[in-house]
């Protein structure tokens, strides 16, 4: 169960619909984990309800926080996101240390694991929602890792791409100047050649809108990975 060794991860949204029937291929797939989070419009109510429909697979199930509102106990593991290009604190510390002031005394520390995002795609919700600047060079982006493994010793550096298919040549870049620190890549891989040349570079690829566009392309994903493996 260690998310250390993860290679592909389906992201639901919990704002989307999606049927019993496509839900029950995503758990069967033998794709290594699912996360659950969205960047606007998830509640309480939603994550409870996409959790339950969860419960019956064996498989991790990871909530990526994005309010302290929709956070429902019984997750494997709590990703947080810390959006490490935005200049605003909120996304940065502020929220968490909010949630750290309220809950500190009752949280279970193995249980959250924080995540270093680089959101690297300017028209993507979560970048208008942090004010990341994504507009960078490679010696940015490079140094936005540096920054997550040497300084923060943050356990994942998340470039995301989400809605878009990335530079794979920048994820290999980045690549090359981390060791510890997990690199985690998603965004518009909608196909088996998409997936392997991502998770050519990176540690785990992340997989999110083409479960919703195209459950055969969604599946294609993970038995490419899938055949890697063997
Ligand atoms: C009941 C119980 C167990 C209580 C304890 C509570 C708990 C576990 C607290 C944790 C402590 C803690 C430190 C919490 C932090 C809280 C918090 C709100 C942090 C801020 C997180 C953050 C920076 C959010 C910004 C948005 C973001 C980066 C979201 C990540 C996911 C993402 C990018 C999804 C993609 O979204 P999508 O909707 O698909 O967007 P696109 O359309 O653009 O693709
Ligand atoms: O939805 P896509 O573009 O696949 O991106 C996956 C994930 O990185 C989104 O947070
Ligand atoms: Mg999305």
């Amino acid at each position: 169960m260690d998310f250390k060794t993860w290679r592909h991860v389906f992201k639901l949204d919990p704002v989307k619909e999606i049927t019993d029937g496509h839900l029950e291929r995503i758990c069967r797939s033998g794709t290594d984990a699912i996360l659950i989070g969205g960047s606007d419009d998830v509640t309480l109510d939603n994550v409870v309800y996409l959790m339950e429909r969860l419960q019956r697979y064996a498989l991790p199930v990871v909530l990526e926080v994005s309010t302290i509102d929709s956070v429902a106990p019984g997750f494997d593991y709590y990703f947080i996101p810390t959006v490490l290009n935005s200049d605003d604190p909120l996304w940065i510390k502020g929220l968490h240390h909010r949630a750290i002031r309220e809950y500190g005394d009752i949280l279970d520390w193995d249980e959250l694991i924080p995540e270093g995002y680089c959101i690297l795609n300017g028209d993507c919700k979560a970048a208008k929602l942090t004010g990341a600047k994504t507009d960078l060079t490679t010696n940015d982006v490079l140094a936005y890792a540096r920054l997550a493994e040497h300084f923060f010793q943050l356990p994942i550096f998340y470039m995301e791409y989400s809605g878009i298919y990335g530079s794979i040549d920048l994820v290999r870049k980045v690549k090359e100047v981390l060791s510890e620190t997990r690199l985690f890549y998603g965004g518009g891989i909608d196909s088996a050649d998409k997936a392997l040349a991502a998770l050519d570079v990176a540690d785990t690829i992340v997989v999110g809108n083409i479960i919703y566009e195209n459950i055969e392309k969604a599946i294609e994903t993970v038995e490419a990975v899938a055949e890697t493996a063997d």
